[in-house]
């Protein structure tokens, strides 16, 4: 038997989703043939009642059948129901159906009426199972075919209508929810980009678009094939295919292939153009060898502008915008570098004799005087401005390209600045730059005056190329064009200079002929993403920096002003110091005892231990009063205040405002893994504690008790008005007028007369003493003494006495 393989339209069969689709050019029910429907069977009467009285109007209509049944016994069912009607089948399914015919009429004679039909609804009356198969519907003979055809229709379409509900359930459910994924993707989309961005700004990099345009119907007739593979999914990446086995993927900021139109190029543009109404330089530039679509992205043609009108464009816009807090102007000039000359394309007088140069300014910028800059004030000038420096534009045909530019083309469009209401201004360059083509000359076929030209543009491009790859390689020195007023350089440093958001457009072509060119621009461009420069500065308007230098000036000479008076002021608080040629030598580390010098005889006419003020000694026990070193004609215990000098001071450490806790304390405290030492709150001139190290009697002595806290590292309070177990000598009557004069209401003076300094902690740890030292003390003697170690420094420190910790 024929079962006919039914393509669209037709029935669908098991292995086959394609659906059925039976017209019936039934005259009495034209409306029914021509609905077209393709989704049920068209309603009819019950199982039983199409049995009995099998209607072809309510069998015939338009009907698509999801179910596995021979579309043999469906044609057949059909044509008869219809008395007369034609099925109309399409293309092989007609042919098809002159065999279908002949199968039926036999199937007919086989089968049992009424019994066959009874068994198929039991069959399929349960249950949701659509799959039929066709032998089971062949069973069925011709009266009872409606019936169960209108039987297997109205299961179909309760199935369909169940789906069909819970579709809708579905949606309902999951849309919000789909709604909500969906605008967290583009959320998360938006955040990265914007992240993305701000990692470029930071990194300084050049961002790279690649742009490929499509093949030219040139290209398509001689039969070149594309080499450049674009996925739209990934709008980043690039693959290279110059034949079967070579393949190179590049990466870029992003890859605009043949369909991508004008608008989603100045899309992707648009965060860099707005740059330059917040203050900064931008440079888009376009590279790529000739006739690959420079000259369209960056100009375009009248009916598809490029990226120079639109940019403006937006500028304009964003002015309005922003009208209420920010007045911008906006000023135009179009100059190119043709054969290494510059050539204002705004200068209406055209006059050869003209000559321009590039200077480099004060900030270090190229500039160019005598430029036309034209001021413009709405997109219609603008377009005018970009017309006139078109057509002034240097343009030849070559075998590459009818209009090729044979020069750089540079628009710098000044965004000035003013912000209504801080008054701040900004003065910022947008550089748009349509570079001339790389050329292979015996490609292009060109001679004379455009030889030249290809010669110099290729220099030019050479020497952009060396830049970038020193710049990419973080080379020291940067191969600008020997001669600093050179007119390349005016192209290097305003995308390689530094001071600018830049972003190029490689441009290339899909052609298997250029596919070496491709390759090339496509490695330049490579490199020239790995250019980083380094954070761009905001552009302040020459003018108001200007103001800004004197400010800061006059700001710095009354800073001078204040910080002389302060010192001033200071030094007449000073408590009276010991003369600089008394203090002991700077730096001296030594346990013999500092020269005498006048500051003793002036401030203690017989020093005694008790007036040594920070100088541990030993006590002799047996001759109390005598000087237990001289007397044995050995060096003295060691002299304390060298050794605080030697203690590296950090600069900005507290310090402290006494105190002298117990020994025991002190072991503690520093035994405690040197915990943090904040025992200080006061800072105290590293000379002050040279100073009151000779002074008898410092204005602690006497008023200073320490409220040890658990933590040892913690300030101490102090309680000026009671009296210490470390009491101090009587203090000398100097320090007693000191005390008068720089005590407020005769109160007990205030933290900062309390200069005696702990600067550093020292861990106390046992030394072991040479047999021969200790000999000289009597075994109390020695148990009363710790020795301990600051840093390089020894010292001793004498249980019965006031004791330092440093
Ligand atoms: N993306 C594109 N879609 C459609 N046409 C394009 C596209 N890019 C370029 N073209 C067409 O290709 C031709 C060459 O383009 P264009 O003059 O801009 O190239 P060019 O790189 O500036 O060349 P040259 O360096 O020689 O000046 C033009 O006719 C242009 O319209």
């Amino acid at each position: 038997m024929c079962v006919p393989r039914l393509k669209r339209p037709g029935v669908c069969l098991p292995d086959d989703d394609d659906r059925g689709v039976f017209e019936c050019a039934d005259p009495t029910s034209p409306e029914r043939c021509a609905s077209g429907g393709d989704q049920n069977i068209a309603p009819l009467p019950s199982p039983v009642s199409a049995a009995r009285q099998p209607s072809p109007q309510q069998a015939t209509g338009t009907a698509s059948f999801g179910l596995a049944a021979s579309s043999s016994s469906v044609v057949g069912f059909c044509r008869r129901l219809s008395h007369g009607g034609k099925i109309c089948l399409s293309g092989e399914d007609a042919a098809a159906s002159c065999e279908v015919e002949k199968d039926q009429e036999q199937e007919e004679e086989e089968s049992v009426p009424g019994e066959a039909l009874r068994s198929f609804m039991e069959e399929f009356g349960e249950g949701e199972n659509p799959l039929i198969l066709s032998p089971q519907l062949k069973r069925i003979t011709t009266p009872d075919r409606a019936a169960a055809l209108h039987f297997l229709g109205e299961k179909y379409n309760s199935i369909i209508e169940r789906y069909r509900k819970q579709v809708a359930k579905c949606a309902d459910e999951c849309g919000p929810r789909y709604d909500d994924l969906k605008k967290k993707y583009t959320d998360e989309c938006a955040e990265r980009k914007r992240l993305y961005n701000e990692l470029i700004e930071l990194r300084g990099n050049i961002r790279v678009f690649c742009r490929c345009r499509p093949l030219s119907s040139n290209e398509i007739t001689r039969g070149c094939l594309s080499v450049v593979e674009i996925n739209p999914s990934q709008e980043t990446e690039l693959q290279f295919v110059p034949s079967e086995k070579e393949r190179k993927a590049f990466k870029f900021d992003h890859v605009f292939g043949p369909e991508d139109d004008q608008e989603a190029v100045f899309s992707e543009t648009l965060p860099v153009v707005r740059s330059v109404m917040d203050g900064f330089n931008v440079c888009i530039f376009a590279y790529g060898q000739t006739g690959t679509g420079k000259t369209f992205t960056m100009e375009g043609v009248p009916e598809n502008r490029g990226v120079n009108y639109r940019a403006l464009e937006e500028l304009f816009r964003m002015s309005e915008d922003r009208s209420t807090s920010v007045a911008y102007t906006f000023s135009v000039s179009i100059l190119e570098v043709y054969n290494e000359k510059i050539r204002d394309l705004l200068d209406e007088s055209n006059d050869p004799s003209k000559r321009l140069d590039v200077k480099q300014s004060a900030d270090g910028t190229q500039e160019v005087p005598g430029l036309v800059e034209a001021p413009i004030y709405n997109i219609n000038g603008v377009w005018e401005k970009l017309k006139f420096g078109a057509q002034n534009r240097s343009v030849g045909a070559t075998n590459a390209n009818e209009l090729s530019s044979r020069s750089h083309s540079l628009v710098r469009v000044t965004v000035r600045s003013e912000h209504l209401v801080t008054g701040q201004r900004s003065r910022s360059h947008m550089w748009l730059v349509d570079l001339a083509g790389s050329e292979r000359v015996a490609k292009t076929g060109v001679e004379g005056d455009r030889l030249k030209e290809s010669q110099f543009i290729n220099k030019s491009l050479s020497a952009l190329g060396d830049v970038i790859s020193a710049l990419a390689s973080k080379n020291s020195h940067i191969p600008y064009r020997p001669k600093k007023k050179h007119r390349d350089n005016l192209i290097h440093s305003t995308f390689a200079g530094g001071d600018c958001k830049t972003l190029m457009f490689v441009q290339i072509s899909p052609s298997s002929t250029d596919s070496g060119e491709t390759l090339c621009s496509l490695n330049f461009a490579s490199r020239a993403r790995a250019v980083e420069h380094g954070p761009v500065r905001k552009q302040v308007d020459p003018a108001e920096s200007l103001k800004f230098k004197q400010m800061i000036r006059e700001l710095e000479i009354e800073l001078g002003n204040e910080k002389k008076a302060a010192k001033d002021t200071a030094r007449s608080m000073r408590p009276p110091l010991v003369p600089m040629k008394q203090r002991q030598p700077q730096g001296r580390n030594s346990n013999y005892a500092p020269p005498s010098g006048p500051s003793r005889s002036r401030f203690s006419k017989a020093p005694t231990l008790q007036n040594k003020e920070n100088i541990p000694v030993t006590m002799n026990k047996a001759h109390p009063g005598a000087d237990p070193n001289r007397a044995a004609g050995k060096a003295r215990r060691v002299s304390l205040t060298p050794v605080i000098r030697q203690i590296p001071i950090q600069p900005k450490r507290r310090s402290s405002m006494a105190i002298l806790p117990s020994l025991s304390e002190q072991l503690s405290v520093l035994n405690e893994k040197r915990a943090p030492s904040r025992l200080s709150n006061a800072h105290v001139p590293r000379r002050s504690v040279a100073a009151f190290g000779s002074i008898l009697g410092t204005p602690l002595a006497g008023h200073g008790t320490v409220d040890a806290t658990p933590d040892g590292a913690k300030l101490r309070r102090i309680d000026f008005g009671s009296s210490s177990k470390f009491t101090s000598p009587p203090p000398n009557p100097m320090l007693g007028q000191w005390n008068k004069m720089t005590t407020p209401a005769g109160g007990p003076g205030n933290a900062s007369r309390l200069c005696f300094s702990i600067q550093k902690r020292v861990a106390v740890s046992p030394v072991r003493m040479k047999p021969s030292v200790m000999g000289k003390f009597n075994p109390a003697q020695r148990e009363q003494m710790v020795v301990g170690r600051a840093g390089n420094a020894l010292r001793v420190v004498n249980t019965k006495r006031r004791q330092s910790v440093i």
